[in-house]
């Protein structure tokens, strides 16, 4: 499907750019000869001038680069397959594998299937001028990069979809040869095989068929090595795609999944170790999504294909243990999202100020030097009334850190209380704790936001009413305010004082946390400036750098008690 290499040469600024699609500025080698911007894709547009479609800009080297004109262009793939209800594999699988892979996906549905884990148990075509329209309605507005096919069942819909390609050319186009399910139900009849021959494979970029559909684009050939496989390769290579991907799960006895990728030229034999697992329905449509996806960003095909296989291993390695439908053959979990929420110890309350009434900080060094580990702090800061716990280990190594987090976690959901990681976002996300804390010049919290996701607890340190602000802005819950007073915990830490924190109280519109130099001789004075969205103290060394933390977090619950705080 790809085009001309060379597009066209724009004037841009009174510099001249060259246009290319971003597969063929790699192919061709450009990126040693030109800088790229931005690669894999800026759209340039200037008013009045070009509009162009997927299209990497390239600048010789020694100029400036693309400035206020640019716009980045969002990788695109249309799916064009049949619906599955089950939701497994067809058009649902290609929505969820290019959204894991970071790509837009757009749809055409060219079948509904009423479908299960057990099968399929109906089908029900869409008239080919309705399957036109979707077509056009899509790749008349839309910049689609690359177009990937999934079930086509009739000779009508594989003719409408050549004929607006031609109208409509896009970058690349994969082609999944669905014809029969995986439960070995029939999609696509053998009175199709003759077009998708003549008129489709000519047109592709890749196909991606399984042993059976290999077999049967080859006349019933038999399929049983790997060898076999090769030599199928070169034969669909031959009906006209750029590149043929025959996969060879179905292989019999191989402890490794072995695929074929043949370009006309070479052989690569991919091979990774086979995954048992009930939960592969979708593994086809899926891959060739994810090479489509990977295709639309701008890498070559033998990359495409390599981490896409990658992508869909990884999926199903973490899907083993899904449990969906009865039947033989389950779906799998292409955003490795669906565990956590399986997981009984999983704590799926809202944040609630009122959690920061009691906040304990926990410190390396202070249970080190008091002989005890931080499991052990943590259960006795919960037995003394601790509402939340925040895991500040400095100088924990990577791995110690991740585990004691882990059950530190179980610990904290047991009795309800929230437990959050000082700094580690990264901790924080392979834990699956319920937050984090950031300070000024730590992972700015608007960026947490983005990859620990919306239920997610994030508090910020604020010293001003600017940076208050900026947390609210930014998607914190709530922001910690201190030094209230001195403190040989933090190196270098300015205390502000009680008007300091009573400044940052007025101007937050998120609760407050009061830390730095607080513990039970003071705590009440802290709470005493009376702001209603004050909603507690975080205190270290009061707690752990003391030999029993249970009675001191106990002695501290009571002070705090007393001065009736977080009564809004
Ligand atoms: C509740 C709470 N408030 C403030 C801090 C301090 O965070 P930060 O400024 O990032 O400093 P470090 O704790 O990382 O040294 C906190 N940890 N908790
Ligand atoms: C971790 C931390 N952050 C502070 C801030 O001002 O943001 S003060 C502080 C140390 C708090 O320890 P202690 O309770 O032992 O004084
Ligand atoms: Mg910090």
């Amino acid at each position: 499907m790809a085009s001309a290499t060379f597009l066209s040469t724009l004037s841009l600024a009174n510099k001249n750019y060259l246009l290319l699609t971003p597969t063929h500025a790699y192919a061709k080698g450009y990126t040693n000869n030109f800088r790229v911007s931005n690669l894999p894709s800026i759209v340039v547009r200037k008013e009045g001038s070009v509009r162009s479609q997927g299209f990497v800009a390239m600048q010789e080297k020694g100029g400036s680069t693309l400035s206020d004109d640019s716009r980045t262009k969002t990788p695109h793939v249309l799916t064009v397959a049949g619906s599955d209800s089950g939701a497994g594999a067809g058009i649902q699988a290609d929505l969820k594998a290019c959204a894991a892979r970071r790509v837009y996906c757009s749809t055409v549905i060219t079948a509904l299937t009423a479908q299960n884990t057990v099968g399929v148990q109906g089908v029900s075509n869409v008239p080919e001028d309705f399957v036109a329209q979707q077509l056009k309605s899509v790749l008349s507005d839309m910049q689609v990069d690359v177009v990937k096919t999934g079930m086509l069942p009739s000779v009508g819909i594989v003719k409408t979809l050549c004929k607006t390609l031609r109208e409509f050319p896009v970058h690349a186009l994969v082609v999944d040869p669905v014809m029969v399910s995986t439960s070995g139900d029939v999609l696509a009849g053998p009175s199709i095989l003759s077009t998708f021959l003549e008129e489709l494979l000519p047109m592709a970029d890749i196909i991606t068929p399984n042993l059976k559909e290999a077999s049967a684009l080859l006349n019933g050939m038999q399929l049983e090595t790997v060898d076999d496989m090769r030599s199928a390769a070169r034969l669909l290579h031959n009906m006209g795609p750029k590149n043929v991907l025959v996969k060879g799960g179905d292989l019999p006895d191989s402890s490794d999944a072995v695929d074929i990728l043949y370009n006309g030229h070479n052989f690569y034999e991919l091979r990774s170790p086979r995954i048992r697992t009930r939960n592969s329905h979708g593994t086809g449509c899926s891959l060739a999504s994810s090479i489509a996806a990977e295709v639309a960003k701008g890498y070559p095909m033998l990359s495409a294909v390599k981490v896409a296989k990658r992508f869909v291993e990884t999926a199903l390695d973490y899907s083993k243990e899904i449990d969906i439908g009865n039947g033989p053959q389950g779906p799998f979990d292409h955003l490795l999202r669906l565990k956590s929420h399986s997981q009984a110890c999983h704590r799926q309350q809202p944040f609630d100020p009122s959690d920061l009434f009691l906040y304990a900080v926990t410190d390396s060094r202070m249970n080190k030097r008091w002989g005890r580990s931080i499991i052990d702090a943590v259960k006795a800061a919960i037995d003394g009334g601790a509402t939340i716990i925040q895991l500040r280990e400095k100088d924990a190594e990577t791995k110690d850190f991740m585990e004691s987090a882990k059950a530190c976690l179980r610990i904290c959901h047991l009795h309800g209380v929230p437990l959050l990681i000082n700094d580690r976002v990264d901790v924080a996300i392979a834990c699956d704790a319920d937050g984090v804390h950031v300070g000024q010049s730590d992972m700015p919290a608007r960026v947490a936001r983005t990859l620990l996701g919306p239920e997610k607890i994030i508090g910020v340190s604020c010293k001003t009413p600017e940076q208050a602000e900026q947390a609210w802005v930014d998607g914190a819950d709530y922001i910690g305010c201190g030094g209230v007073y001195p403190t040989n915990t933090k190196e270098n830490n300015i205390t502000v004082g009680l008007n300091g924190l009573k400044t940052v109280c007025m101007a937050s519109k998120l609760p407050v946390v009061a830390i730095g130099g607080i513990g039970v001789s003071n705590a009440r004075a802290v709470m005493e400036i009376c702001a209603s969205n004050l909603k507690g103290v975080a205190v270290v060394s009061a707690l752990f750098d003391r030999e029993c933390v249970q009675t001191e977090t106990r002695k501290l619950h009571e002070v705090l008690l007393g001065s009736n705080i977080g009564s809004t």
